[in-house]
């Protein structure tokens, strides 16, 4: 157990998704996985371990903004032993070019700061996902049929933003869309020598003003799930 995991050794999987939401952790685990059980709720902050076609999976929620993906992921892999990260998550998209419900699988992931800056210091580090992870996740969405955008996105550290001319820089330069947590989840993978990848559903526009409700983001984002799955175990 952790200060944060109240989980036993052994509880969790080598191969972790993490949605930021609890709920969506819950959803996807009783709806993908197999034998699926609870192994933590402190905070509320849920996690379930199951199988999927045979192999264990953990699905737990990493809160929102990096400062609380950095507690859950540091003791995931320092405490766990999770070897491949993949963030499940919600995004709002940046380019015309992306639709509303689309699946973004984010190539790098751009910010002004990350929980990291403290011992990057003045290096400008390029968070990136796995390759591989990566491939198997675009391969598994073209399988689906999913609409899906490989590049870059935007890690922000707000979601209620004062700068609009920090999106016009990132629409500028091709970012596809803005979320708040994956260039930490990536810093923290190649500190640690493992695999993380983002794989978001777009949920928002921010050039078109639509929004999805929240029990929709909670329990209707099946295909990434799918695809992160998939991509895990390629
Ligand atoms: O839906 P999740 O995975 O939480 O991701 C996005 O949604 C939250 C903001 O509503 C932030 O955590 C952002 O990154
Ligand atoms: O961070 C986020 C997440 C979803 N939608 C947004 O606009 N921003």
């Amino acid at each position: 157990m952790t200060i944060h995991i109240g989980a036993n050794p052994g509880d969790i999987a080598e191969t972790v998704l993490l949605p930021g939401d609890p709920y969506r952790a819950k959803w996807a685990a009783e709806s993908f996985l197999s034998d699926v059980r609870c192994i933590n709720q402190v905070r509320g902050m849920l996690g379930f371990t199951g199988t999927w076609k045979g192999n264990p999976v953990t699905i737990h929620g990493s809160g929102m903004g990096m400062p609380s993906l950095s507690i859950y992921v540091n003791e995931l892999i320092k405490d766990f032993g999770a070897k491949t990260l993949i963030r499940i998550g919600s995004c709002g998209g940046m380019q015309n070019k992306v639709q509303v419900r689309d699946v973004i699988l984010a190539m790098t992931a751009t910010s002004l700061s990350t929980p990291s800056r403290g011992i990057f210091k003045e290096i400008n580090f390029a968070p990136c996902a796995d390759y591989r992870l990566l491939r198997a996740a675009a391969d598994a969405a073209a399988a689906k049929g999913t609409p899906t955008h490989v590049g870059g996105i935007y890690s922000s550290d707000v979601f209620y933003d004062e700068r609009p001319d920090l999106n016009e820089q990132m629409v500028r330069h091709g970012i596809l869309g803005v979320e708040m947590e994956a260039a930490e989840l990536y810093n923290l993978a190649a500190r640690h020598d493992c695999r993380a990848l983002a794989v978001l559903t777009v949920s928002d526009h921010l050039l078109t003003g639509e929004a999805l409700p929240s029990d929709q983001r909670e329990k209707s984002f099946g295909d990434m799930v799918e695809i992160a799955l998939e991509a895990a175990f390629a």
